[in-house]
Parts: C-alpha cells; sequence; structure tokens
C-alpha cells in the first residue's frame, strides 16, 4: 500500500525568528483541505467503474485498477456523492467566514479536473433557483451579514469585486465595459491593505441580495465553453473578493479583513476534451497556470527552498497571502468517483495532500483609532518624560562629584595612576568581550546548525508518523473488512447449519411417511386374497 505523504516534511519559508515573532501576533495553523467526490454522470455510470471508497469522514481511498496500486488520502473532511451543498457548507467552510467576521483574512479555493464539481461546490449548479442547492459564495453572503447584524456596536462597510484571470490576463467580471485594456489592472502590494489589483472596480453591497446579484452579473461574462468534458466548462479561474471594514464608532479603531473566494479553471488532458486551435490555446494556458501554483505549493512544503516562486504567474501572486502567510485558508479538491478518470483523480488527490502541509499564520487585523494612537504616544512621552528626570538627577550627581574638594598635586598623580589602570581594565574587558562574543556567535552557528539538523528530524518523524498513521488506518479499514466478511461468515454458516436441519427434519419426515406408506402396502398386500 502506498500512502499520500509527500516526498518531503510539512516545512515553511519562514526562518525560525520571523516565524516566533508571527506566531507572537497571530495564530499558525495548517491549511485545510477538503476532497468533494461528486455523483458519477451519464457517461461515467453507463462506462466507468468505481474508483474511490470513503470508509471514514477523513479518508479516500482509491481502488486502482493497477494491480497492486492502493492509495489512502488522508484530508480533514471528505464529502462523498451524497454529500449535501448544505453539509460541504456548514461543516468545513462556515468557520473560515465567522473568523473573517472576527477580523481574520480568509481564502477558499476550489482545484480539481475538469468537470469535477468546482462550479457547482462554489457557485451552485448554473441558473439555480432551488435554495438547496445554492454553493459556497451565496451562503457565505448571508452569514456575513447575519454575523455583522450581531455586531450592533460596530459600523460595517461591505465591498467586493470580482475578476478571472484568462490567459494570463485580469478581466473586470462587475465592469463589462472595461475593455481589452489589460495593461491597467496592476496587481499591487501595500502595508495596509495587502496584495491587491489596482483598477479593478469596487461595488459596495449592503445585503446578501446585492451580493448575489453581483456574482450572477459577472458570472453571466466569466469566459465558459462548451467541451467534451464539461457543456458550460469555466476557462478561466475567478475570484471573488470581498472586502470587510469593521468601524468602533466609540473608539474609532477599525477590523479590516479580506475573503477570497477561487474556483480555478479544471485542469484537462487535452486529448481527452478534444480541444484544438483556441481551445487548445486555452488548456495550454490553464495548465501552466495550475502547473505554476503546483510549484508554489511545492516550495512552500519541500522543507528546502528559500525562494518562493509566486511571481512567476498572476494567480500565485494574488493568492500569495494565502499560501504561508497572513490567511485562513481552506483547498476543497474534487474528484469524479469514475475509473474513467483515474490519473486526474489521483493527481489532484496527491495535490491536496501536499498544500495539507503548508503553515500559515494569520492575525486580526486591526488598525488602531487616532484617539488609540493618542493614549499610547501619551503614554509614551510619560515614560519619556520619567528617564529625563532619572537622567538629569544622575547628572547632578556626577556633576557633584566631579566639583568635589581640591586636590593635591601628589593626589593628582595618584589620581592618574589609577585613570591608567582603569582605562588598561577598560580595554581588557573590551578585548574580552570582543572574545565573548565571537564565541558567542560561534555558538550561535553551532545551535543553528543544531536546530537545523533537529527540524530535519523532526521532518522525518512527523514522516514516519503520518505513513505509521495511514498504516494503521489502513489496517482499522482492514480489521473493519475482515470483520464484515467474518460476519458474513458468520451469517452463511448459520444459514448453511439452517438449511441442513432443515433438510434433515425433512428427510427425516420423508422417510417416516415412506414407512407409513410401505406398512399401507404390506397391510394392503395381505388383505388381497391370493388368487
Ligand atoms: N456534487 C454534485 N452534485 C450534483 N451534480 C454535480 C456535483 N458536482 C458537479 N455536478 C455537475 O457536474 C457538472 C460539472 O460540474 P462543474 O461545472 O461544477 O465542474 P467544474 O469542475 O467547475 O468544471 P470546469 O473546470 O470545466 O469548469 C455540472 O453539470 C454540475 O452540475
Amino acid at each position: 500500500m502506498s500512502v499520500s505523504s509527500p516526498s518531503s516534511s510539512p516545512s515553511s519559508p519562514l526562518t525560525p525568528r520571523t516565524r516566533s515573532r508571527l506566531s507572537r501576533l497571530g495564530s499558525e495553523t495548517n491549511i485545510k483541505v477538503i476532497c468533494r467526490i461528486r455523483p458519477a454522470n451519464d457517461a461515467e455510470s453507463r462506462r466507468g467503474g468505481k474508483l474511490l471508497s470513503v470508509e471514514l469522514e477523513t479518508v479516500v481511498s482509491v481502488c486502482s485498477k493497477e494491480p497492486g496500486l492502493a492509495l489512502d488520502f488522508e484530508f480533514d473532511r471528505v464529502f462523498t456523492e451524497d454529500s449535501s451543498q448544505d453539509e460541504v457548507y456548514n461543516e468545513s467552510v462556515k468557520l473560515t467566514v465567522e473568523d473573517f467576521v472576527q477580523g481574520y483574512n480568509g481564502t477558499i479555493l476550489a482545484y480539481g479536473q475538469t468537470g469535477s464539481g468546482k462550479s457547482y461546490t462554489m457557485m451552485g449548479p448554473l441558473n439555480n433557483s432551488i435554495s438547496q442547492l445554492r454553493g459556497i459564495i451565496p451562503r457565505i453572503s448571508e452569514t456575513i451579514f447575519e454575523s455583522c447584524k450581531k455586531r450592533p456596536d460596530l459600523a460595517f462597510n461591505i465591498l467586493v469585486s470580482f475578476m478571472e484571470i484568462y490567459m494570463e490576463q485580469i478581466h473586470d467580471l462587475l465592469d463589462p465595459y472595461s475593455g481589452t485594456d489589460h495593461t491597467r489592472f496592476m496587481i499591487q502590494e501595500d502595508k495596509n491593505e495587502g496584495i491587491y489589483v489596482r483598477g479593478l472596480s469596487e461595488k459596495s453591497v449592503t445585503s446578501p441580495q446585492d451580493l448575489e446579484l453581483l456574482l450572477n452579473e459577472g458570472l453571466a461574462i466569466r469566459t465558459m465553453s462548451s467541451t467534451q468534458m464539461n457543456a458550460d466548462s469555466s476557462r478561466s479561474h475567478a475570484i471573488f473578493h470581498i472586502k470587510l471594514r469593521l468601524v468602533n464608532p466609540t473608539n474609532k479603531s477599525t477590523i479590516k479583513s479580506n475573503l477570497f473566494l477561487v474556483d480555478l479553471a479544471g485542469s484537462e488532458k487535452v486529448n481527452k476534451t478534444g480541444a484544438t486551435g483556441h481551445s487548445l490555446e486555452e488548456a495550454k494556458k490553464i495548465n501552466s497556470s495550475l502547473s505554476r501554483l503546483g510549484t508554489v505549493i511545492y516550495a512552500l512544503t519541500d522543507g528546502k527552498s528559500v525562494h518562493i516562486p509566486y511571481r512567476d504567474s498572476k494567480l500565485t501572486r494574488i493568492l500569495q497571502e494565502a499560501l504561508g502567510g497572513n490567511s485562513r485558508t481552506t483547498l476543497i479538491v474534487t474528484c469524479s468517483p469514475s475509473t474513467m478518470n483515474e490519473n486526474e483523480t489521483i493527481s489532484t488527490l496527491r495535490f491536496g495532500a501536499r498544500a495539507k502541509n503548508i503553515r500559515n499564520v494569520a492575525h486580526i487585523n486591526m488598525e488602531l483609532s487616532p484617539s488609540q494612537m493618542k493614549e499610547k504616544l501619551e503614554q509614551l512621552e510619560i515614560d519619556n518624560r520619567v528617564q529625563q528626570v532619572y537622567i538629569s538627577r544622575l547628572e547632578q550627581e556626577l556633576g557633584q562629584w566631579r566639583q568635589g574638594p581640591p586636590l593635591q598635586s601628589s593626589e593628582t598623580d595618584e589620581i592618574a595612576l589609577r585613570d591608567n589602570k582603569i582605562a588598561e581594565l577598560e580595554n581588557t574587558v573590551l578585548t574580552m568581550k570582543m572574545e565573548n562574543l565571537k564565541v558567542a556567535h560561534e555558538e550561535e552557528l553551532k545551535m543553528f546548525k543544531l536546530e537545523n539538523t533537529l527540524r530535519r528530524l523532526n521532518d522525518k518523524l512527523s514522516d514516519i508518523e503520518l505513513i505509521n498513521l495511514n498504516l494503521r488506518k489502513h489496517l482499522i479499514i482492514t480489521e473493519k473488512l475482515i470483520e464484515s466478511r467474518d460476519n458474513r461468515i458468520n451469517k452463511l454458516e448459520q444459514f448453511i447449519a439452517n438449511q441442513r436441519m432443515q433438510v434433515q427434519t425433512e428427510s427425516e419426515s420423508f422417510e417416516s411417511k415412506l414407512a407409513h406408506l410401505k406398512d399401507r402396502i404390506d397391510a394392503h398386500e395381505e388383505t388381497i386374497p391370493i388368487s
């Protein structure tokens, strides 16, 4: 059996010092990874076999047709063909949205092969009017407004923007007239705002209905086309961005948080989708952009990379905070259940398993109000004044000491002698300090190397623990299977024993009937006169 642990250990590009500083500011968490298996479509029901099975709520097993290839993948949660939109939202996404309203940045990403159910999960079915089928984004908007209403002490302001990255160009989905001048959109970074796209329109919303309307308007102009794998295939990465500003009117402090909801374009095997000409170019761009996302995830988790190539694509640059930064991130990997898509599904599950090792450090994004800043400044000024008083007292004492009674020449010589001695001693102390510093530096280097070795060992240990965990899970599953087989055997044995008893009873009754008949024949024969 193989297990899903990536070749290397969970790690992060942050140095231990930066990490500990960030940890003090916020909480460090792994990216949450959810797997969702969609129901088989018509073609799969007709021709494909069942590829995936889910024995536990967190493990999905691939039952490959290749002999000897059995893979288990562990995620934070696995949803099956029968899971509803409601379950997916409540059990995997709602918490991120509640954190978002508390001031944490959040990101929810859907990744998977074309036609595997990303848009269904994020938005809901196309042209849907059934409330239970609504996807994550419409449900999120309701939670946000409900949560904001529960905090009447704060004034809130919600802005949304909606963009797609199509063939590596940014398009504004809330401004159909933005035209073809894509150079007006620039990805920029700001100390307060984080990473954002300059030039993108932002619309203020005051109700879930407002937000849903904008979502649908944007979706209506998103680049879609029909492929052999999906009649309504999204050919772009769609990024819906919700900006929340919560202001405390009393002290004027502001909480600012950003939520990115990303429906990625689906990876595809061009020979399967039958893409040619322009569709082929689209597919190549989609695959190349997803492969850059994979490279970033690989670099974040291989435990070696110092440089993370976020700037290699627009998608990874925009998602920089979501991947290894200040964000609570959930990745939803979507899969077809059928053996017809075996390679694509295994590759999706591997992508999810690797991403699960990314560590983020999220913190509440709060800006102090002018009055809070003033308070802080005043406190600093008081501290400063206290220090100044202390310094002037010391200076006064020193002055008095310096002024002391007039000295005799023999006393001046004595003092000069001692001054020289002091200078000499000070020199020695300085030299010793330098020596100490050198030694401390060498010690620090050694410590650093030792820490590195320890970290590598720890990483190996967690790899082994992960493998061990998977093996134990596999063992549990196997034990359950054996137990269910044993039950079945017991039942069958019971059934056979019953059958035997029944046969025996029947044969005994048959024999007694036979004997009875025989007696009657004998009796009959005796009564017949011999002619
Ligand atoms: N969980 C589900 N339950 C019922 N139908 C689903 C489910 N997931 C997906 N589908 C259906 O499968 C088809 C493909 O889904 P969807 O368009 O969401 O895939 P996608 O991954 O977004 O594809 P692409 O990358 O090509 O855009 C749609 O008809 C959708 O309604």
